[in-house]
């Protein structure tokens, strides 16, 4: 039987309120990848995480988590862990007694592994968690979810509050877990290079829409960057997109997504690196990796049109 995906949305669509957050989201994460969740502010980041967990339920669509409903389900909830953006914690208690609190609310909690990362990183055990730095608590917080053992771990921006060597060393955390004990994780993130370096599987969001959803073999190996002569722009084959595009005098240079690079010799190809993807869909916010509505929007003066997905603002029209 094939293994069900450990995260999986279709359709998705959230608001906030009157606020649109998410529209029309599908993707499927399998079980064991580490996943890096990149957008710009507002994109809808957090929205999509707390779909993931049961903390907000879709207005559309489906979430499945290991084939269940998240949010109510026991079996589900011993099975997820979740590390919040703002990393709540009980300021009072201390970092002993917040690791007591995790074993008696989680049946597969450990304490060899809260012991060992705690003493490794030098957090004092008996100190309230109040009286810690910012980046201390949120190695507690970490320490809690790596703890409970679980088989989803999704994180909003665990690294922001750390110094680049503990960002480092939370990553390295997670990967040896993630090898050990087939655990999936999910984390939001701004740092797109240590996204590259350690995640394997992509998504991107912009303006509430899924743009990229992928390993990360897989997105590079759909996208190609093009430098070249302008006059040839308008000769690229419909197969492909114009993600971004920037031109100085005739030369233009771009990322082009398809199978293939375009077969005119003329075009300088390379692999773009991860983060260089990354930057032009941020730049391209209305650019969407998934079949939609074909429309025509000009992205750059003197360059073709290319295809898009409807924005916004256009759908609701
Ligand atoms: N409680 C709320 N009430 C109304 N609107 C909200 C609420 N929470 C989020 N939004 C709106 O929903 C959209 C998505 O917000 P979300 O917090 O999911 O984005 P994000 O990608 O996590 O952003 P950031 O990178 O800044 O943390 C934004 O337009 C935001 O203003």
């Amino acid at each position: 039987m094939a293994e069900l995906p450990a995260v999986l949305l279709t359709g998705v669509g959230y608001r906030h309120g009157r606020t649109p957050a998410l529209r029309d989201c599908s993707l499927s994460v399998p079980p064991g990848r580490v996943v890096g969740l990149i957008g710009p502010n507002g994109a809808g980041k957090t929205t999509l995480l707390h779909l993931m967990v049961g903390l907000l339920r879709p207005d559309r669509g489906e979430v499945r988590i290991f084939g269940r409903e998240p949010g109510g389900d026991p079996a589900i909830l011993d099975r997820v862990a979740f590390l919040a953006q703002d990393k709540p914690l009980y300021g009072s208690f201390t970092v002993a007694e917040t690791m007591r609190l995790g074993r008696h609310l989680n049946s597969r909690w450990s304490d060899e592994l809260a012991a060992e990362r705690l003493g490794r990183l030098g957090i004092p055990a008996d100190r309230p968690v109040r009286r810690l730095s910012g980046g201390q608590r949120s190695q507690v917080a970490i320490t809690l979810a790596m703890a409970k053992r679980p088989d989803l771990m999704v994180l909003d921006e665990p690294l922001a509050d750390l110094d680049p060597l503990r960002r480092h060393e939370v990553m390295s955390d997670l990967m040896a877990l993630t090898a050990e004990t087939g655990m999936t994780v999910v984390l939001s993130s701004h740092v797109v290079a240590e996204l590259e370096e350690t995640c394997d599987h992509l998504v991107l969001l912009g303006d509430g829409r899924v743009q990229l959803a992928g390993d990360l073999d897989e997105v590079r190996a759909g996208h190609h960057a093009l430098s070249g002569p302008a006059s040839l722009v308008a000769a690229l084959p419909d197969a492909g997109t114009v993600v971004h595009a920037t031109r100085t005098g005739e030369h233009a240079g771009l990322l082009w997504r398809s199978d293939r690079p375009p077969p005119d010799p003329r075009w300088a190809v390379r692999t773009p690196a991860i983060g260089d993807i990354v930057l032009a869909y941020l730049r391209a916010p209305e650019a969407s990796a998934l079949p939609r509505p074909t429309l025509l929007r000009q992205v750059s003066p003197g360059l073709r049109p290319v295809q898009t997905a409807p924005t916004a603002s256009e759908e609701s029209r």
